[in-house]
């Protein structure tokens, strides 16, 4: 097992529903995890897990071997979850909220109108969020991962709403992360269109 991100015996039930359970997983530095399965099958509900953000019925997750439960603190600053709700703030701009992100984080100067330019969100930079079309909106809330220095990403269903360019140049950023020796867990129902060496799948079957 290594000891940067592991899960061992995972169990999650929703609704009397036994959604998985004695579920393994162990993640290495520059590793891609896809995790597959119906709609339905429990992917979101793992990924919360996984982000320290709900607690297993049973079994445990350890981040660079310690139980995540007791450095749920220290987890946050390693890691960029984005879930299906965007986390922009929709009456500020998407200036505003990069700027917001910086300093909640503390993250490193960047020139962010730059960063939105190549997000292709130039000349949109002062309005409103609530204003852009959903998938402005996704690449707004998307940035993050172009600002953060976390070493783990958790993604639910980043892709959607992207036009294809968008999805090449975020599958890009998602190489750059690997090759840094970050490491990355991913939901999509898109089959991903660059090749990842170090890709792995976890497929989480539907069961009543
Ligand atoms: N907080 C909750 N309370 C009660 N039931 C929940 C909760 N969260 C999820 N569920 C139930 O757990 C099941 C799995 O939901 P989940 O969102 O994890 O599936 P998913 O695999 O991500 O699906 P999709 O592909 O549609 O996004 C669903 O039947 C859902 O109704």
């Amino acid at each position: 097992m290594t000891d940067f991100f592991c899960a061992r015996g995972l169990s999650c039930i929703r609704q009397d529903r036994v959604l998985f359970q004695g579920l393994d997983l162990e993640l290495v530095p520059g590793q891609l995890l896809q995790v597959q399965g119906k709609n339905g099958a429990g992917k979101s509900s793992l990924l919360r897990l996984l982000a320290g953000l709900s607690t297993p019925d049973d079994g445990e997750i350890l981040f660079r071997g310690q139980p995540l439960s007791q450095q749920l603190d220290e987890f946050a600053t390693s890691l960029c979850y984005i879930g299906h709700q965007s986390g922009i703030h929709e009456h500020l701009t998407a200036l505003e909220n990069l700027a917001f992100w910086r300093a909640a984080y503390e993250l490193p100067y960047q020139d962010n109108l730059s960063l939105l330019g190549e997000l292709g969100l130039a000349g949109l930079e002062d309005v409103p969020c609530r204003m852009l079309s959903a998938g402005q909106q996704r690449r707004v809330s998307l940035a993050r991962l172009w600002l953060t220095q976390a070493p783990l990403w958790i993604l639910d269903e980043p892709f959607t709403a992207l036009d294809q360019h968008s999805i090449a140049r975020l599958q890009q950023r998602f190489h750059q992360q690997l090759a840094a020796g970050g490491a990355i867990i991913v939901t999509t129902h898109q089959p991903l269109s660059v090749d990842f060496p170090s890709l792995k799948t976890l497929e989480l079957a539907y069961r009543w």
